[in-house]
């Protein structure tokens, strides 16, 4: 099975994501089955668990779309749980400096390279113990990508992106702003500037620079941008914009 990071690497067309907020195994298979590149499931922002996180991966296992999760945070325990599950691509939210993007390496790794704890009997992550070749691979089927969404974030980005372990970096349009003092305004020209800039120097350390897209035209921009890969929309976006236009449509 070829790696995220080993897909990032490759040349080719930006890869596609879609947010999947619903924390829900239903809808989780039926946007698998819609051709993205990725799905990220959120547990910072989504009501979700390592039970229902549990349920949405095993939905989507059949298809395609690369499963990436978004831990709530950098902590060590919710990065083995995640993994544990069978997640092998990880987004870590508010990243600021190179001392905690290293953590996050070192949460994601076992030992001697780290501290993730080893279950490789009962874990998902390794066949329940069926697939003999884990514990020796983890490193290598692993991703591990880093937000880029603050102030300090951006005066670090250069050691962050240089950390070994961070194999890629995604910009938080949302909270980058909210950073920056345009809490809600993610398209004030600061914030563009320093998107801009942040892409700049992700490409300077020749790592894969993805971002949330805030509109279909926004995505077509960062593709253009080369982004390597894009969140282009989410599911409850879809539903809520879908449910909206239906019942305007048949009243006018
Ligand atoms: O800061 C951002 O932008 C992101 O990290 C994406 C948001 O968290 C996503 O939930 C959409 O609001």
């Amino acid at each position: 099975m070829t790696s995220f990071k080993d897909r990032l690497a490759a040349d080719g067309p930006a890869l596609l994501g879609l947010w999947q907020a619903l924390a829900n195994n239903y809808t989780a298979d039926i946007c698998a089955r819609a051709g993205y590149d990725w799905l990220l499931f959120d547990g910072e922002h989504s009501p979700n668990t390592a039970q229902t996180l549990l349920g949405q991966l095993q939905a989507v296992a059949p298809f395609d779309a690369e499963p990436i999760a978004r831990v709530p945070s950098g902590d060590p325990v919710l990065i083995k749980q995640y993994l544990d599950i069978g997640f092998t691509t990880l987004l870590v939210p508010m990243v600021d400096t190179a001392e905690q993007a290293a953590a996050i390496v070192s949460a994601s790794r076992y030992p001697p390279h780290g501290i993730r704890g080893v279950a490789s009997a009962t874990a998902r992550a390794t066949g329940f113990g069926t697939d003999g070749a884990y514990l020796k691979e983890a490193a290598e089927r692993i991703t591990l990508i880093v937000q880029i969404e603050s102030r300090a974030a951006l005066e670090n980005i250069d050691a962050i992106a240089a950390t070994p372990g961070v194999d890629a970096l995604f910009i938080g349009p949302a909270d980058l702003s909210a950073s920056l003092g345009h809490l809600g305004n993610p398209t004030h020209p600061e914030v563009q500037q320093a998107i801009s800039h942040a892409k700049a120097r992700i490409d300077a350390a020749g790592k894969p620079a993805g971002i949330f897209a805030l509109s279909p035209d926004d995505a077509k921009h960062r593709m253009v941008d080369q982004f390597r890969f894009i969140s282009i929309g989410t599911d409850i976006g879809l539903l809520l914009k879908g449910a909206q236009g239906l019942i305007a449509s048949v009243k006018n």
